[in-house]
């Protein structure tokens, strides 16, 4: 079985043990490829963007692992240089969710900006051109050391939810609860040998192990049921703003 691995830091943990013991054959994309792959059977289970799930989810079985948040969850983030939202929001390429949670997040709030997709997914470069940015994954851990954070997207929907974001969510076509199990069991090994895992991290990304440890605490890998409430929540915005 091929499993999918989002090829960014908020993937390390769930998959460290998996990859150690070399337990499974793991291929590495973003967001939107992972959803090629997977349709194309190229891989048999991945992480795959909630949104898609929502809007395709009569061709997708999903299962417990996701990447989620309750609260802040620091990687996906509008920055600016002023620390101002602006009248142009660029869009990074690699997002599926975040842009529609945004949508719903400023049309909740009352706030009018064009956002603007764009053909890059690098704050540096999306701010060439626009007021703020949204940026993900580890392009928006590099972001904050060099912008202001304008929004914490998790933050915002728990402000207005009360409950967790879920950004991905695990999925295939065909059964696949085995990989399930897989990943599910890494990533509780992972949280148990935390400190292993933070260290191999620090020396793999060069970041901030302070940071680092307070990130990997952020995310939630696997559902529960204030996470299907998110979920469901999120569902029924994206329906009423007609995102769905
Ligand atoms: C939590 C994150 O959320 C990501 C956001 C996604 C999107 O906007 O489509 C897809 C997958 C998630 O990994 C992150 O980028 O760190």
């Amino acid at each position: 079985m091929k499993i999918g691995k989002f090829d960014y830091i908020n993937n390390y943990l769930p998959y460290y043990y998996v990859e150690k013991e070399k337990l499974a054959e793991i291929v590495t994309a973003t967001p939107k490829e992972m959803i090629a792959l997977l349709e194309n059977r190229k891989i048999d289970y991945a992480p795959i963007p909630s949104f898609y799930y929502l809007k395709n989810k009569s061709k997708f079985k999903r299962y417990r692992f996701c990447v989620a948040s309750n609260g802040k969850v620091y990687s996906v983030i509008v920055v600016s240089r002023d620390g101002k939202l602006g009248d142009r929001v660029g869009i990074t390429s690699e997002t599926t969710t975040s842009v529609n949670l945004l949508k719903v997040i400023l049309a909740e709030r009352g706030i009018k900006c064009k956002l603007v997709p764009m053909n890059a997914f690098k704050a540096d470069d999306i701010l060439k051109s626009c007021d703020s940015a949204l940026v993900i994954g580890d392009s928006a851990l590099e972001a904050r050391k060099h912008f202001k954070v304008v929004m914490d997207l998790g933050e915002e929907w728990k402000d207005l939810t009360g409950y967790p974001m879920v950004f991905g969510i695990s999925a295939s076509i065909d059964d696949a609860e085995i990989c399930d199990e897989l990943i599910i069991r890494s990533l509780r090994w992972g949280l148990k040998n935390f400190n292993e895992v933070v260290k191999s991290a620090v020396k793999r990304f060069g970041i901030d192990e302070e940071f680092l440890r307070k990130y990997f605490k952020a995310l939630k890998h696997e559902m529960d049921s204030k996470c299907e409430k998110g979920l469901k929540a999120f569902e029924e915005f994206c329906r009423d703003y007609k995102l769905l």
